[in-house]
C-alpha cells in the first residue's frame, strides 16, 4: 500500500448548478469537493450547470482542497460535452484536479476516456476518478483498479456509489450495511492491490449525525481513505473518523525513531514495553505519520 500524502477524508458533493454551495465550500474544512453534473442536476439544467462550474473554477479560491467535476455517465447524451468541458477547463489552467466518471463497469471504458481526454488536449495533471456503482463494476473491481497501471487512464481514485448499487440490485441500504459489506471490502482490496485511492459512498439522511458517525467509523475500519458527503454538517465527524488519533501518531513516531536507531539498523524485530514490533509496523507507522503531517499542513 502506498504512503498516503493527500488526505481525502471528506469529499463533499454539491450540485454544479448551485453557486451558493460552491461559494460556501471555499471556507468549509472538506478535503475535496465534487461539483456535480450528474444526479444533482436536472436534465434541462445540464448546460447551465457547466457554465456555472466554469465560473466557479475560474473564480478559484479553494486552497488545498482537491476540486473534482463529476460528469454524466458515459452512455448518456451529455457525456461528450461534459468531458470536453472538463478537458478545456484543465487545458486553460485553474481547472479541476480530477474528473469523476459515474457508472464505470469495465477497464476498457477507462482507456477510451483517457484517450479522449488526450485527444481533447486535457492537462496532463488531470486525474480520473471512477464511480463503482453497478453490479458489473463490483465484480470487475480489480480489473478496473488495475487499469491505473496503464497511464493513459489517469485513474487515481475509486468511489463507491451505494445508491445506484441498491437501485441496480434491489439490495437495501440498512444501518451497518450487512448486505453490502462483502462488496465494500472487495472494492477496498482491489484498490489496495492496484495502489489507487478509495472512497466510501454517501450517507443520505444528513440530519442523522449519529448514524452517520457510525458509518464513518465502519468505513475507516474497512480501510477506506475517506467518505463522500452531501451536506456540510457531515464534514467534522468525517474528518475525525479518518484522521489518525493523536496517541496513535505519537506511538508511530516513537516506533519509527526506534527502528532508526543505529543499534537497530540490522534488526527486523524489536520490542516496545513488552510488545513485539516488526519492520512492517514501522511501515504502517510511516503511513500514519505521513497522513497526520499532511493533515496538519492544511492548518
Ligand atoms: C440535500 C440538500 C439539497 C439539502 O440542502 P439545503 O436544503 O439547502 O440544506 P440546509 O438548509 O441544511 O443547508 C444549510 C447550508 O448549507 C449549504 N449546503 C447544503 N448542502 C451543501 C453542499 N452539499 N455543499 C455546500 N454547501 C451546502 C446550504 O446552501 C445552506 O447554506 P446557507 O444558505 O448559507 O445557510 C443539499 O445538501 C445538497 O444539494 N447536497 C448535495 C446533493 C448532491 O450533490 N447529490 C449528488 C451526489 S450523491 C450521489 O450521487 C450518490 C451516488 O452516485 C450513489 O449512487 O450513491
Ligand atoms: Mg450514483
Amino acid at each position: 500500500m502506498p504512503t498516503i500524502v493527500r488526505p481525502r477524508r471528506s469529499v463533499l458533493f454539491m450540485p454544479g448548478s448551485n453557486a451558493r454551495a460552491a461559494s460556501k465550500a471555499r471556507s468549509l474544512p472538506t478535503d475535496a469537493l465534487v461539483l456535480d453534473l450528474e444526479d444533482a442536476v436536472a436534465p434541462e439544467a445540464k448546460a447551465d450547470a457547466r457554465e456555472q462550474i466554469a465560473a466557479t473554477l475560474k473564480e478559484g479560491g479553494f486552497g488545498p482542497r482537491e476540486v473534482v467535476v463529476r460528469t454524466n455517465a458515459p452512455d448518456t447524451p451529455w457525456f461528450e460535452a461534459d468531458l470536453a468541458f472538463v478537458a478545456r477547463a484543465s487545458a486553460q489552467g485553474g481547472g479541476p484536479d480530477a474528473v469523476l466518471v459515474p457508472k464505470i463497469s469495465d477497464p476498457e471504458t477507462l482507456i477510451a476516456i483517457g484517450r479522449r481526454l488526450d485527444a481533447l488536449g486535457a492537462a496532463s495533471s488531470l486525474r480520473v476518478w471512477a464511480m463503482i456503482e453497478t453490479p458489473m463494476a463490483v465484480l470487475k473491481a480489480l480489473d478496473i483498479a488495475l487499469a491505473s497501471r496503464n497511464p493513459v487512464t489517469r485513474l487515481a481514485v475509486l468511489v463507491l456509489g451505494t445508491n445506484d448499487l441498491s437501485k441496480e440490485t434491489g439490495t437495501r441500504i440498512v444501518p451497518g450495511r450487512a448486505p453490502m459489506l462483502s462488496w465494500l471490502s472487495h472494492c477496498v482490496l482491489a484498490a489496495r492491490a492496484a495502489g489507487v485511492g478509495i472512497l466510501d459512498a454517501v450517507w443520505n439522511n444528513f440530519r442523522d449525525l449519529d448514524g452517520f458517525a457510525r458509518e464513518c467509523a465502519q468505513a475507516a475500519e474497512l480501510g477506506f481513505d475517506g467518505k463522500t458527503l452531501i451536506h456540510p454538517s457531515q464534514i467534522e465527524a468525517c474528518n475525525a473518523a479518518f484522521s489518525p488519533p493523536t496517541a496513535e501518531v505519537e506511538e508511530a513516531r516513537t516506533l519509527i525513531a526506534l527502528f532508526d536507531r543505529p543499534e537497530n539498523a540490522g534488526r527486523g524485530v524489536v520490542q516496545i514495553e513488552g510488545r513485539m514490533v516488526e519492520r512492517m509496523h514501522a511501515d504502517i507507522a510511516r503511513r500514519t505519520v505521513a497522513l497526520a503531517d499532511a493533515i496538519a499542513a492544511r492548518g
